[in-house]
């Protein structure tokens, strides 16, 4: 299933000129600099903005020529920046509106399982205007996901949260496309969230989408906007297993019931075991042409060159493919692919100094 999407809105200072097709699942990040167009990319599937284009999900068409379903009748949910709850509401009022008027046979979501996972029980009988901010959000999320909806728009869900309550949403919503079983378009500024929460990208510039890419894709492109203040760095998942007695802890990669291989991680606090991401810096990344024996580094993963891109200042981010196809990027100096004689197709290991999860 897919979702085919057009919109062409005009502004005076402004245009929104966009035509994707992505599969009808999974988190999709819409991400790109202020004033790109991404509140108004996420009005348009919304149907808060009157424009020409068309908007299948799937089967299910919402705009097309004529036909234009209102806001009202599209069965979405939508998380603004901050959460606007009914104040006059308890949490429970706040988290059953929309599900008490879907009648049975439409409710697709289990109201205990969600109200469970995004930990809301204690709170249920509280005023939604005694709620902190992060709480509020919780809510908000839960009420979008009660309705049932066939599509979940969230914009900027995070933004206007302190860093303890970002801390404590982020790792709900990594469960997010699980729990809502229908896709989510997810509007942020911060990488980190796109590394830790997206299946794709929508990467926009100017009310253009640039690239419409895996996550991997996202991450591998050298001058990608994700990377503007920030250091390359690849995302592997995997699953994370408990500790050996020695303090080590093994996270396996690939496919949960195939793993293409093991990185070795330190132990720290608070790991919890299951599904995990792994952020890797380009700059934590060496080659060698062989294994290496008689040296500290213990993840040597076998690996090819994918591409090689020179980065200026004598530097050269090369892109690699594990086992599986799983991608990490090496940050090298070009003295140093020259010495190796590294070229696209080589293959190699790649010793992996650090990888932190994301947590
Ligand atoms: N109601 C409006 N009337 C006129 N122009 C608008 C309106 N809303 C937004 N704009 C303009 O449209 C452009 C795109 O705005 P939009 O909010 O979609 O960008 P954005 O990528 O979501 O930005 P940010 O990341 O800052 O939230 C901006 O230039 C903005 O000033």
């Amino acid at each position: 299933m897919t979702i085919k999407a057009a919109f062409k809105v005009q502004r005076a200072n402004f245009s929104l000129d966009v035509d994707f097709e992505l599969p009808a699942h999974g988190v999709t990040a819409l991400f790109g600099p202020s004033g790109c167009g991404k509140t108004t990319l996420l009005r348009a599937m919304a149907g808060l903005e009157r424009c020409v284009g068309h908007f299948w999900l799937g089967e299910l068409c919402w705009q097309q020529h004529k036909l234009f379903v209102p806001t009202h009748k599209r069965r979405l949910g939508y998380v603004f920046q901050e959460a606007s709850l009914f104040a006059h509401l308890s949490v429970k009022g706040n988290l059953e509106y929309g599900w008490r008027r879907l009648p049975h046979a439409q409710r697709r979501t289990d109201k205990e399982q969600i109200i469970d996972w995004l930990g809301l029980t204690p709170m249920l009988a509280q005023g939604a205007s005694e709620l902190s901010g992060g709480q509020r959000q919780r809510v908000a999320i839960g009420r979008a996901l009660l309705s049932s909806p066939e599509l979940l728009l969230l914009d900027e869900p995070l933004s206007a949260l302190d860093a303890k309550a970002k801390r404590e949403i982020l790792p709900l919503l990594e469960h997010l496309s699980a729990q809502a079983k229908v896709p989510v378009f997810y509007v942020t500024h911060a990488p980190q969230e796109v590394e830790r929460l997206a299946d794709r990208v929508l990467l926009m510039e100017q009310g253009r989408i640039l690239h419409n890419d895996h996550l991997q894709q996202a991450l591998a492109r050298p001058n990608s906007l994700l990377y503007r203040d920030e250091e390359v760095a690849g995302i592997i998942s995997g699953q994370l297993q408990s500790s050996l007695p020695d303090g080590r802890v093994p996270f396996l990669y690939g496919a949960e019931n195939a793993p293409a291989g093991c990185i070795w991680l330190t132990g720290q606090e608070g790991l919890t075991f299951g599904a995990a991401r792994l952020r890797i810096l380009a700059s934590d990344v060496s080659i060698a042409l062989a294994p290496v024996i008689d040296i500290s580094i213990v993840n040597q993963l076998p690996a090819q060159v994918l591409s090689m891109t020179d980065i200026g200042q004598g530097r050269v981010l090369l892109r690699l493919a594990l086992a599986q196809g799983e991608q990490i990027p090496a940050q090298l100096s070009a003295y140093s692919v020259a010495q190796l004689d590294l070229k696209v197709g080589c293959d190699c290991y790649a010793l992996i100094k650090a990888a932190a999860l994301l947590v």
